[in-house]
């Protein structure tokens, strides 16, 4: 697991660790780890770093500070440094006069936009942790002239650093390089971070406020079988979802149960001989009612938000075992939240809205805060909570949170959910901790998607195709 903390929890660290460390050294060691990337940036963009040029965008706090010093430490590797100060008379005193003594140069606000075109690199020092908001005009103007590669010194500076949500000019960066910890914005806004690496500067904290799965946690969490299991004891999962009219839903649902575990896929639903024709190693029924006994459902994608869809919902949560409620089922809890009666409390219920679902859910959009409002409708619903897009967030109602960061947005495709509701529905049959089985089941369906995509749009079936790949490459790191 990796760890993600507020940055009102950094701050707190950090002042305790300031109080125990000599003036001046924190900065120094954030600085240097960011002059390391930065002559590694230049290495890989220009094939040298002695001679070339780096301009550093400083703001008033002491995120203009840290670019200070990079750019004195850089100076001593022979890079021409200049820095364009966003406003000179608060500027960090201290990186200031470590520049300037280093032989950097200050260029004014009116000549920055030369110094920024000339540049080999540019380094993101505006605001750090501490602002909020979108940037400035004056700083928003200099990025117009930006083409070189971006260094963001913490965080893309525009971008909100607890809920990485870019609400008007921000940074796009290729590379962050952040102090200490993750913050929520270096999960939640890949887009704007590029690659992010951390540099420890011995910062001590306690449990995250945030989580995101490592690869090796999936590959720890994901069920194999063991050689006294057989397709009942790996848990048999149920899948009512389709319709004759969306038949398609079914095919993907069933097919990713199928595909994420070893075990036993049953079907309910009208689409029974289309998901028997796909999957032949499916069981599959008309009905719910008669489908025998498995150890999760999954319902909803394709079912209809009419009275059978409401039937079909009541009963699989009257089943006492785990359910993923998904698509049409989110939006009949919406409408009837009557139907959640006949769920025994102590079984576990996961939700997995998409933006629109939620707000029927919760009567208002996720907004700014997605990590806040997971959290809120988990523990609403008394539910796990996966909300998807472009980052998917899985909140419980313990108040445990996890973020899947994805690779690209080809996940972003008519279908893709379905695949997800089966690997879920997989993994809650098995036994997984359902919070654990959300994160774990995005993380893969995220990989598969980009497998499946390999720079070029891919379809849900190419998703649903590539999950082995997507398991293999997972499971590499546990053999
Ligand atoms: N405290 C520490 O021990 C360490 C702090 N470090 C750096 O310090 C940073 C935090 O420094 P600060 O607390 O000084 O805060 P910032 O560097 O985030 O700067 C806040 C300043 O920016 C201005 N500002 C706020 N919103 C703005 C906006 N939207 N557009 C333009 N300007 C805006 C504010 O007026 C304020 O002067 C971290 O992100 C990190 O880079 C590192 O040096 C590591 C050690
Ligand atoms: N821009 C995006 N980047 C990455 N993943 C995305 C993006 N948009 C959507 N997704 C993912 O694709 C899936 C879409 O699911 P859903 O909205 O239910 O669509 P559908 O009903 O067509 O299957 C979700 O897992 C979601 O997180
Ligand atoms: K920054």
């Amino acid at each position: 697991m990796q760890g993600i903390w507020t940055t009102e929890r950094i701050r707190a660290a950090e002042d305790r660790l300031l109080a125990v460390t000599p003036d001046g050294e924190l900065m120094r060691r954030a600085a240097f780890g960011l002059s390391v990337h930065a002559a590694e940036m230049l290495a890989e963009h220009t094939g040298s770093v002695s001679g070339r040029r780096v301009t550093l965008l400083v703001g008033s706090g002491n995120n203009g500070g840290d670019a200070l010093w990079a750019g004195a430490f850089l100076r001593r590797r022979n890079v021409a440094v200049s820095a364009i100060l966003l406003k000179p008379e608060r500027a960090h005193g201290p990186g200031l006069a470590a520049l300037k003594r280093s032989g950097g140069r200050v260029v004014s606000l009116e000549d920055g936009p030369q110094w920024i075109r000339r540049a080999d690199l540019v380094v993101d020092g505006i605001v750090g942790i501490s602002a909020r908001g979108p940037l400035r005009p004056d700083a928003a103007a200099l990025l117009e002239y930006v083409s070189a590669p971006v260094l963001a010194v913490d965080l893309p500076s525009g971008v909100d650093p607890d809920t990485g949500a870019v609400d008007g000019p921000a940074v796009v960066a290729d590379r962050t390089v952040t102090f200490g910890a993750l913050k929520p914005v270096h999960a939640l806004a890949p887009a704007s971070c590029g690659e992010v690496s951390l540099v420890d500067i011995g910062l001590r904290l306690s449990e995250p406020d945030l989580q995101r799965l490592d690869t090796a946690d999936v590959a720890a969490a994901w069920p194999v079988p063991g050689p006294d299991d057989d397709k009942y004891s790996q848990g048999v999962v149920g899948v009512a979802a389709g319709s004759a009219t969306y038949p398609g839903a079914a095919v993907l649902a069933a097919g990713a149960a199928v595909r994420a575990t070893s075990g036993l896929v049953r079907y309910a639903g009208h689409a029974a001989d289309v998901v028997r024709g796909h999957w032949p190693e499916v069981i599959a029924t008309g009905s719910v009612t008669d489908a025998g006994r498995v150890q999760a459902w999954v319902v909803g994608p394709g079912i209809g938000t009419g009275h059978e869809g409401r039937d079909v919902l009541r009963f699989v949560l009257g089943r006492g075992v785990p359910v993923c409620a998904d698509a049409d089922a989110t939006t009949i809890i919406a409408r009837s939240p009557d139907v959640l009666d006949a769920r025994d409390p102590d079984t576990p219920l996961v939700l997995t809205p998409h933006a629109g679902e939620f707000e029927r859910l919760m009567g208002s959009p996720p907004g700014a805060d997605r990590v806040a409002a997971a959290r809120a409708a988990a523990r609403k619903y008394d539910a796990v909570v996966l909300l998807k897009g472009h980052c998917t967030v899985v909140a419980a109602p313990d108040g445990r949170a996890l973020v899947n960061t994805p690779r690209g947005s080809w996940l972003a495709t008519a279908g893709s959910g379905d695949v997800l509701s089966g690997l879920l529905g997989a993994l809650l049959a098995s036994g997984l901790d359902p919070w654990l089985a959300a994160g774990a089941a995005a993380h893969v369906h995220s990989l598969a998607g980009s497998l499946a995509a390999d720079d070029a749009p891919t379809s849900a079936s190419g998703i649903l195709g590539a999950i082995p790949d997507a398991l293999r490459s997972v499971r590499s790191l546990t053999s």
